[in-house]
């Protein structure tokens, strides 16, 4: 009797490894354009809305997560999800003006903004930045092409994470650095707690002003969804690292994986 079933069941599970592997990508692909239209929709408001919610903190957390990376005069280094180009900014004052920096992202809003910061500032190290509109997932540069590479509130961001920390120890050389920093998926009940908290009592009633409240409600449940400190540091061992630390800052509100080649 129950035959029907059963073949209902096994014909909808007779699906070959090819339809299976269309069928990911059609899901990474899906859910990569929303990713991409979301930051294209907060790119006006972006850096206004980081600075006033976290008091200008993070751009305290985001001079950290560059020293980390190593980056140092001359050397070619690499922003990935560089989004309105803060870690861009501070790696070419590493580098300085012989140095080389590409700030990557696929969304041309963000670049646009961190292009007309670029214009609107006097520094002329700033000159050695190339924005370049590019998948985090698909890097268009040679195996061993970078001394160093930045990764900021990025890999939470992406569709396929594994996939992005091979991609960043294929272009990094051997023996140097990658520095990711983002939010921490804390272990300590109460700092999640505290975070989802301000997120939804802080952060999404001042999105709310601009008509990005579901773009900011975002951010908690990536955060659910994101991998801890030490899964952090596991998936960039897994991927071929020779070397992965993850350090907690700001009370464990965030943090930053430095993984070397
Ligand atoms: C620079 C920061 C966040 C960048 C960022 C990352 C994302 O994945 C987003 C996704 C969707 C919308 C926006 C973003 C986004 O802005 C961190 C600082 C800015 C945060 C928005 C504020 C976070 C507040 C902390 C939870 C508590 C800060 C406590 C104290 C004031 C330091
Ligand atoms: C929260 S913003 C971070 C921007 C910047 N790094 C910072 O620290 O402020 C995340 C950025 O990642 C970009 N992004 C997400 N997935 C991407 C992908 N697969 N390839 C390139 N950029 C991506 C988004 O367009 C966005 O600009």
């Amino acid at each position: 009797m129950a035959a029907p079933t059963v073949l209902h069941r096994c014909s909808s599970s007779i699906s070959s490894p090819a339809t299976r592997q269309l069928r990911r990508r059609s899901f990474h692909v899906r859910f990569s354009d929303d990713r991409q239209a979301l930051f294209s929709r907060i790119a006006p408001v972006y850096d206004n809305l980081n600075d006033v919610l976290s008091l200008g903190q993070h751009r305290v957390w985001k001079r950290m997560a560059v020293s980390w990376s190593g980056a140092k005069k001359g050397d070619r280094v690499l922003d990935i999800c560089c989004g309105s180009g803060d870690l861009a900014f501070l790696l070419s004052e590493k580098v300085g003006i012989d140095g080389q920096v590409i700030g990557l992202d696929f969304s041309r809003k963000q670049l646009v903004v961190a292009s007309s910061k670029q214009e609107q500032r006097s520094n002329p190290c700033y000159k050695n930045i190339e924005w370049l509109e590019g998948d985090a997932l698909n890097l268009p540069f040679p195996d061993g092409h970078f001394n160093a590479i930045t990764l900021g509130y990025g890999l939470r961001n992406v569709v396929d994470r594994e996939r992005a920390v091979e991609e960043m120890l294929r272009v990094l050389r051997p023996g140097c650095k990658a520095s990711i920093l983002d939010f921490n998926k804390s272990m300590q009940p109460i700092t999640a707690l505290f975070q989802e908290w301000m997120i939804d009592n802080v952060v999404v009633p001042a999105a709310t002003q601009y008509g990005l409240a579901e773009e900011y409600k975002y951010l908690k449940s990536s955060i659910q969804q994101y991998l801890t400190g030490k899964e952090l540091e596991l998936l960039a061992l897994l991927s071929g690292f020779s070397d992965a630390k993850f350090y907690e800052i700001a009370g464990g509100l965030m943090g930053n994986l430095v993984a070397r080649r």
